[in-house]
């Protein structure tokens, strides 16, 4: 294992298009290519995939998750396994989320103070505390590459009142959470913009944030049931309000449709567990759009996803039978679906890093989009 203690994270932008950007994170792991897509790991594990099938489709990067850790094993046990790379056997780089998120969505009874958050796990009921410091020390314990400040997400509808009291909560935690960072140099520590839908609590939560330092930037407090343009909206007032040099990330997000949208609008990272959790529901994405694979449609459908796709699972089997596998609940069908969506999302993130150097990004989105309106399926 190398010295990672000694190298650092940078972030270079190389190519330009509209909004678009194209970069490289260098980190003591390896760099990851921007845009770029991050399957989610939950539990130390991407779905019904081994390590190596998730870096065949193209992943530099991947994303635990804090909370889910945090409660099962437990970070000061996979600390004692040697971190989360040894851990899981992925000896790239991890982005772990603070937490916060998933103690709103998935904890029961939780007491929020200026502390932090003291909640009841979903699993057993039984109580932890998370704070800013908290956060940072597990994150570190499990020896991420990226880590992210413990912020307050909201659900959207919300009031102003609410959408600033939370902003500014996440933006006094994200001070505590750089102080408890500690400057550490072989990882990356990114803050996280709230401000809901409201583009003057946003501009604040990115000046905050900017005064404080941080070495990427993310754009929380979306992909939480608003309507696409709402999202849009708040991406586009945003982007031109974070540094140039610094990756922006945008969590939880999204269906091809929205990560096409946020690259055309600055976007440099995304994460999110819909093309692995759609698989496991039977829906494949290919270049003609999405196919609802349990529809009866398919059982006499003796051609494959996508005969012309690289990706070798496209071509293998009949839509028949991967029709068999969805409805006969096949963990199989899983495997084979989760794989094609995550390679689908490589190939299109891919795509986007050349459409920018070409200097043909908007030609591309265009193109991509008329195939999946106009998708024979
Ligand atoms: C709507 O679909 C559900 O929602 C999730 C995706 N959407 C999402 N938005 C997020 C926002 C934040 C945030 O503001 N802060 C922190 N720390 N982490 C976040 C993580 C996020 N993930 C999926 O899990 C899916 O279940």
């Amino acid at each position: 294992m190398n010295d990672l203690s000694t190298k650092q994270v940078t972030f270079t932008l190389s190519a330009t298009d509209g909004m678009a950007r194209r970069g490289r994170i260098d980190t003591p792991r390896g760099d990851i290519q921007t845009p770029a897509f991050m399957p989610v790991g939950t539990a130390g594990t991407v779905k019904a995939m081994y390590p190596e099938q998730v870096r065949e489709t193209g992943a530099d990067i991947l994303l635990g998750n804090t909370y889910h850790l945090m409660l099962r094993p437990g970070a000061e046990r996979v600390a004692s396994q040697g971190g989360l790379h040894d851990f899981m056997d992925w000896q790239r780089p991890i982005l772990t989320d603070s937490g916060g998120f998933q103690v709103m969505s998935l904890a029961q009874l939780r007491k929020l103070t200026e502390k932090g958050v003291t909640f009841r796990s979903h699993i057993d009921g039984s109580s932890y505390e998370l704070t800013p410091e908290r956060s940072i020390e597990i994150q570190t314990l499990l020896d991420s590459d990226i880590i992210m400040q413990l912020d307050e997400c909201l659900k959207l509808p919300a009031e102003y009142k609410e959408m600033e009291r939370a902003m500014e909560l996440s933006l006094r935690w994200a001070d505590r959470s750089k102080t408890a960072f500690n400057n550490q140099r072989n990882r990356a520590l990114f803050g996280i913009v709230q401000g809901g839908d409201n583009a003057e609590l946003r501009a604040r939560s990115a000046q905050g944030l900017k005064s404080i330092g941080f070495d990427g930037y993310a754009v929380g407090g979306l992909a939480v049931g608003e309507p696409q343009e709402v999202m849009f909206k708040v991406i586009e007032e945003i982007t031109p309000e974070l540094p140039t040099d610094r990756p922006r990330y945008l969590m939880g997000v999204g269906k091809p449709d929205d990560i096409l949208g946020a690259i055309g609008r600055g976007i440099d990272m995304f994460d999110c567990v819909h093309p692995t959790r759609a698989g496991r529901h039977g829906h494949v994405y290919t270049r003609f759009g999405v196919i609802n694979l349990k529809n009866a449609r398919h059982r006499d459908d003796s051609r494959p996803i996508d005969e012309a796709s690289p990706n070798p699972n496209c071509r293998r089997w009949s839509r028949a039978y991967l029709h068999h596998l969805v409805k006969t609940e096949e963990i199989l069908g899983a495997m084979i679906l989760s794989q094609i969506n995550l390679a689908y999302y490589q190939e299109l993130v891919q795509g986007c890093r050349g459409a920018i150097e070409g200097g043909r990004f908007s030609d591309f989105a265009a193109e991509t989009r008329a195939a999946w309106a106009a998708g024979d399926l």
